[in-house]
Protein backbone atom coordinates (compact mmCIF):
# COMPACT_ATOMS: atom_id res chain seq x y z
CA UNK A 1 0.00 0.00 0.00
CA UNK A 2 1.25 3.72 -0.78
CA UNK A 3 1.44 5.78 2.35
CA UNK A 4 2.50 8.82 0.68
CA UNK A 5 2.21 9.93 -2.63
CA UNK A 6 3.34 13.51 -4.28
CA UNK A 7 1.50 13.72 -7.91
CA UNK A 8 3.33 15.96 -10.80
CA UNK A 9 3.20 18.51 -8.12
CA UNK A 10 4.25 22.42 -9.10
CA UNK A 11 4.81 25.03 -6.39
CA UNK A 12 6.02 28.24 -7.36
CA UNK A 13 6.43 31.14 -5.51
CA UNK A 14 6.40 34.89 -6.51
CA UNK A 15 4.88 36.98 -9.07
CA UNK A 16 5.20 38.01 -12.72
CA UNK A 17 9.11 38.20 -13.31
CA UNK A 18 9.98 37.21 -10.13
CA UNK A 19 8.13 33.99 -10.27
CA UNK A 20 10.47 31.19 -8.86
CA UNK A 21 9.43 28.24 -10.46
CA UNK A 22 10.33 25.77 -6.76
CA UNK A 23 9.12 22.19 -7.95
CA UNK A 24 8.40 21.47 -11.58
CA UNK A 25 6.05 18.42 -12.04
CA UNK A 26 7.78 15.87 -9.40
CA UNK A 27 6.25 12.37 -8.76
CA UNK A 28 7.04 9.96 -6.18
CA UNK A 29 4.87 6.92 -3.92
CA UNK A 30 6.57 6.12 -0.37
CA UNK A 31 4.97 2.25 0.00
CA UNK A 32 3.54 2.12 3.63
CA UNK A 33 6.56 1.22 6.32
CA UNK A 34 9.25 2.36 4.04
CA UNK A 35 11.63 5.89 3.90
CA UNK A 36 12.31 7.73 0.72
CA UNK A 37 15.30 9.96 1.07
CA UNK A 38 14.40 12.99 -0.39
CA UNK A 39 18.12 14.51 -2.10
CA UNK A 40 19.23 17.54 -4.04
CA UNK A 41 21.49 20.47 -3.37
CA UNK A 42 20.28 23.59 -1.63
CA UNK A 43 17.70 25.09 -3.32
CA UNK A 44 16.61 22.42 -5.33
CA UNK A 45 12.90 22.44 -3.87
CA UNK A 46 13.03 19.51 -0.94
CA UNK A 47 11.74 21.27 1.89
CA UNK A 48 9.01 23.09 -0.67
CA UNK A 49 7.35 19.99 -1.08
CA UNK A 50 7.43 18.98 2.32
CA UNK A 51 5.69 22.45 2.99
CA UNK A 52 2.81 21.76 0.82
CA UNK A 53 2.15 18.27 2.16
CA UNK A 54 1.20 20.32 5.72
CA UNK A 55 -0.41 23.05 4.02
CA UNK A 56 2.61 25.45 4.31
CA UNK A 57 2.44 26.60 1.23
CA UNK A 58 0.14 26.50 -1.74
CA UNK A 59 0.30 23.98 -4.42
CA UNK A 60 -0.14 25.38 -8.44
CA UNK A 61 -1.05 21.86 -9.77
CA UNK A 62 -0.87 18.38 -9.20
CA UNK A 63 -1.52 16.87 -5.65
CA UNK A 64 -0.03 15.30 -2.68
CA UNK A 65 -1.89 12.17 -0.84
CA UNK A 66 -2.21 10.75 2.54
CA UNK A 67 -3.51 6.52 1.74
CA UNK A 68 -4.94 7.88 -1.48
CA UNK A 69 -6.42 10.82 0.38
CA UNK A 70 -5.91 14.68 -1.12
CA UNK A 71 -4.32 16.72 1.42
CA UNK A 72 -4.41 19.84 -0.75
CA UNK A 73 -7.15 23.04 -0.24
CA UNK A 74 -9.84 23.09 2.39
CA UNK A 75 -11.30 19.66 1.88
CA UNK A 76 -7.55 18.15 2.52
CA UNK A 77 -7.88 18.88 5.80
CA UNK A 78 -8.65 15.37 7.50
CA UNK A 79 -5.59 13.75 5.55
CA UNK A 80 -3.41 16.80 6.13
CA UNK A 81 -3.79 16.18 9.61
CA UNK A 82 -2.24 12.79 9.47
CA UNK A 83 0.75 14.04 8.38
CA UNK A 84 3.26 15.20 10.91
CA UNK A 85 6.89 17.49 9.93
CA UNK A 86 9.83 17.32 12.15
CA UNK A 87 11.99 20.58 11.41
CA UNK A 88 15.71 21.23 11.10
CA UNK A 89 15.93 23.85 14.02
CA UNK A 90 14.53 22.39 17.13
CA UNK A 91 14.87 25.91 18.72
CA UNK A 92 11.66 26.96 16.41
CA UNK A 93 9.25 23.50 16.65
CA UNK A 94 9.05 23.92 20.05
CA UNK A 95 7.35 26.48 22.07
CA UNK A 96 9.74 28.43 24.21
CA UNK A 97 6.98 29.35 27.06
CA UNK A 98 5.72 25.54 26.59
CA UNK A 99 6.72 23.09 29.02
CA UNK A 100 8.12 19.64 27.11
CA UNK A 101 4.90 17.64 28.24
CA UNK A 102 2.33 20.34 27.36
CA UNK A 103 3.86 20.75 23.98
CA UNK A 104 3.85 16.76 23.47
CA UNK A 105 0.47 16.53 25.01
CA UNK A 106 -0.78 18.96 22.30
CA UNK A 107 0.75 16.15 19.94
CA UNK A 108 -1.12 13.62 21.51
CA UNK A 109 -4.18 15.95 21.49
CA UNK A 110 -3.89 16.26 17.56
CA UNK A 111 -3.85 13.02 17.03
CA UNK A 112 -6.27 11.91 19.23
CA UNK A 113 -8.98 11.04 16.44
CA UNK A 114 -6.39 9.30 14.50
CA UNK A 115 -6.63 5.06 14.24
CA UNK A 116 -4.23 3.75 16.15
CA UNK A 117 -0.64 3.56 14.18
CA UNK A 118 0.46 0.74 16.27
CA UNK A 119 -0.45 -0.65 19.26
CA UNK A 120 3.13 -0.27 20.69
CA UNK A 121 2.74 3.53 20.27
CA UNK A 122 2.56 5.03 23.91
CA UNK A 123 -0.07 7.80 23.67
CA UNK A 124 0.80 9.99 27.04
CA UNK A 125 3.80 12.32 27.35
CA UNK A 126 5.71 10.14 29.47
CA UNK A 127 5.50 7.19 27.61
CA UNK A 128 6.28 9.10 24.39
CA UNK A 129 9.36 10.50 26.31
CA UNK A 130 10.70 7.12 27.23
CA UNK A 131 10.02 5.99 23.09
CA UNK A 132 12.38 8.75 22.37
CA UNK A 133 15.20 7.94 25.09
CA UNK A 134 14.46 10.92 27.49
CA UNK A 135 13.73 10.53 30.83
CA UNK A 136 10.01 11.04 31.52
CA UNK A 137 11.18 13.70 34.25
CA UNK A 138 11.68 15.97 31.52
CA UNK A 139 7.97 16.92 30.73
CA UNK A 140 8.45 19.65 33.38
CA UNK A 141 11.39 21.08 31.55
CA UNK A 142 11.48 24.35 29.19
CA UNK A 143 12.73 23.63 25.44
CA UNK A 144 15.88 26.26 26.65
CA UNK A 145 16.65 23.59 29.13
CA UNK A 146 17.59 21.13 26.92
CA UNK A 147 20.37 20.20 24.43
CA UNK A 148 19.76 20.36 20.99
CA UNK A 149 19.67 16.20 20.65
CA UNK A 150 17.22 16.31 23.39
CA UNK A 151 14.92 19.23 21.78
CA UNK A 152 15.14 17.00 18.40
CA UNK A 153 14.29 13.64 20.53
CA UNK A 154 10.65 16.14 22.09
CA UNK A 155 9.84 17.17 18.81
CA UNK A 156 10.50 14.02 17.52
CA UNK A 157 8.16 12.61 20.03
CA UNK A 158 5.40 15.34 19.72
CA UNK A 159 5.11 14.30 16.38
CA UNK A 160 4.76 10.67 16.23
CA UNK A 161 1.81 11.75 19.11
CA UNK A 162 -0.31 12.54 16.79
CA UNK A 163 -0.10 9.55 14.88
CA UNK A 164 0.95 10.86 11.80
CA UNK A 165 0.53 8.14 8.56
CA UNK A 166 3.33 9.93 7.16
CA UNK A 167 6.13 11.88 8.86
CA UNK A 168 8.65 14.37 7.14
CA UNK A 169 11.76 14.96 8.94
CA UNK A 170 13.59 18.30 6.99
CA UNK A 171 17.17 17.91 7.68
CA UNK A 172 16.50 16.99 11.32
CA UNK A 173 20.21 15.98 12.16
CA UNK A 174 21.57 19.33 9.90
CA UNK A 175 21.78 21.63 13.23
CA UNK A 176 23.06 19.25 15.62
CA UNK A 177 27.04 18.01 16.23
CA UNK A 178 28.27 14.82 14.52
CA UNK A 179 28.28 12.72 17.82
CA UNK A 180 24.23 13.62 18.39
CA UNK A 181 23.41 13.10 14.83
CA UNK A 182 24.47 9.69 15.11
CA UNK A 183 22.04 8.71 18.33
CA UNK A 184 19.06 11.08 17.00
CA UNK A 185 19.57 8.69 13.54
CA UNK A 186 19.66 5.71 15.82
CA UNK A 187 16.80 7.08 17.58
CA UNK A 188 15.24 7.72 14.01
CA UNK A 189 16.07 3.88 13.03
CA UNK A 190 14.86 2.21 16.00
CA UNK A 191 11.18 3.59 15.79
CA UNK A 192 11.19 3.18 11.66
CA UNK A 193 11.67 -0.72 12.77
CA UNK A 194 9.16 -1.06 15.87
CA UNK A 195 6.61 1.49 14.19
CA UNK A 196 6.89 0.29 10.41
CA UNK A 197 6.77 4.03 10.06
CA UNK A 198 6.23 5.88 6.70
CA UNK A 199 8.53 8.64 6.45
CA UNK A 200 10.20 11.12 4.22
CA UNK A 201 14.05 12.07 5.10
CA UNK A 202 15.13 15.44 3.42
CA UNK A 203 18.90 15.91 3.29
CA UNK A 204 21.53 17.05 1.69
CA UNK A 205 24.21 14.54 3.44
CA UNK A 206 24.23 11.43 1.58
CA UNK A 207 25.62 8.76 4.50
CA UNK A 208 22.66 10.03 6.19
CA UNK A 209 20.23 9.01 3.36
CA UNK A 210 22.09 5.68 2.90
CA UNK A 211 21.81 4.69 6.48
CA UNK A 212 17.89 5.56 7.38
CA UNK A 213 16.07 5.41 3.70
CA UNK A 214 15.21 2.77 1.17
CA UNK A 215 14.63 4.89 -1.61
CA UNK A 216 15.56 7.91 -2.78
CA UNK A 217 14.51 10.33 -4.53
CA UNK A 218 17.06 13.51 -6.35
CA UNK A 219 15.51 16.57 -7.05
CA UNK A 220 17.95 19.14 -9.45
CA UNK A 221 16.49 22.28 -9.73
CA UNK A 222 13.00 21.68 -9.26
CA UNK A 223 12.69 18.46 -11.12
CA UNK A 224 12.94 14.77 -10.12
CA UNK A 225 15.94 13.57 -12.32
CA UNK A 226 16.50 9.88 -10.63
CA UNK A 227 14.60 7.80 -8.06
CA UNK A 228 15.50 3.78 -6.83
CA UNK A 229 17.09 1.96 -4.27
CA UNK A 230 18.93 3.50 -1.79
CA UNK A 231 22.64 1.59 -2.87
CA UNK A 232 21.87 1.72 -6.10
CA UNK A 233 21.28 5.37 -6.93
CA UNK A 234 23.95 5.98 -4.84
CA UNK A 235 26.90 3.25 -5.80
CA UNK A 236 25.99 3.63 -9.45
CA UNK A 237 24.27 7.06 -9.82
CA UNK A 238 22.99 7.59 -13.82
CA UNK A 239 21.78 11.74 -13.59
CA UNK A 240 24.54 14.28 -13.31
CA UNK A 241 23.08 15.86 -10.79
CA UNK A 242 23.45 12.38 -8.46
CA UNK A 243 27.17 11.63 -9.59
CA UNK A 244 28.22 15.48 -8.62
CA UNK A 245 26.36 15.31 -5.50
CA UNK A 246 27.97 11.35 -4.66
CA UNK A 247 31.43 13.31 -5.99
CA UNK A 248 30.96 15.86 -3.90
CA UNK A 249 31.47 13.54 -1.00
CA UNK A 250 35.09 11.52 -1.30
CA UNK A 251 34.21 9.20 1.48
CA UNK A 252 31.24 7.72 0.40
CA UNK A 253 32.12 4.32 0.42
CA UNK A 254 32.91 4.46 4.26
CA UNK A 255 29.88 4.57 5.89
CA UNK A 256 29.60 7.27 8.81
CA UNK A 257 27.59 5.11 11.03
CA UNK A 258 27.20 2.29 11.90
CA UNK A 259 23.92 0.31 11.22
CA UNK A 260 22.14 -0.65 14.55
N1 LIG B 1 9.30 31.85 0.60
C1 LIG B 1 9.97 31.83 -0.56
N2 LIG B 1 9.87 32.86 -1.45
C2 LIG B 1 10.51 32.84 -2.63
N3 LIG B 1 11.29 31.83 -3.04
C3 LIG B 1 11.43 30.78 -2.22
C4 LIG B 1 10.79 30.71 -0.93
N4 LIG B 1 11.12 29.53 -0.34
C5 LIG B 1 11.94 28.90 -1.21
N5 LIG B 1 12.12 29.63 -2.33
C6 LIG B 1 12.93 29.23 -3.51
O1 LIG B 1 12.42 28.01 -3.99
C7 LIG B 1 13.48 27.14 -4.39
C8 LIG B 1 13.41 25.82 -3.61
O2 LIG B 1 13.65 26.07 -2.23
P1 LIG B 1 13.59 24.92 -1.14
O3 LIG B 1 13.72 25.55 0.21
O4 LIG B 1 12.40 24.08 -1.38
O5 LIG B 1 14.89 24.08 -1.50
P2 LIG B 1 15.66 22.98 -0.65
O6 LIG B 1 16.08 21.94 -1.62
O7 LIG B 1 14.83 22.54 0.50
O8 LIG B 1 16.94 23.80 -0.16
P3 LIG B 1 17.80 23.65 1.20
O9 LIG B 1 18.52 22.33 1.12
O10 LIG B 1 18.73 24.81 1.14
O11 LIG B 1 16.83 23.72 2.35
C9 LIG B 1 14.76 27.92 -4.18
O12 LIG B 1 15.11 28.53 -5.39
C10 LIG B 1 14.37 28.97 -3.15
O13 LIG B 1 15.17 30.12 -3.28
Amino acid sequence: MTAFEVRDLVVGYGRGARRVRAVRGVGFAVPAGTTLGLLGESGSGKSTIARVAVGLEQATSGDVLVDGESVLGPAGRRARSRVQMVFQDPYSSLDPRMTVGRSIAEGVHAGRRQPKVDGSLPDDPAGLLELVGLDPSFARRLPHQLSGGQRQRVALARALGARPAVLLADEITSALDVSVQGTVLNLFRRIQRDLGLSSVFISHNLAVVRYVCDQVAVLDRGELVEMGPVEKVLSEPEHPATRALVAAVPQIGVPLFTRV
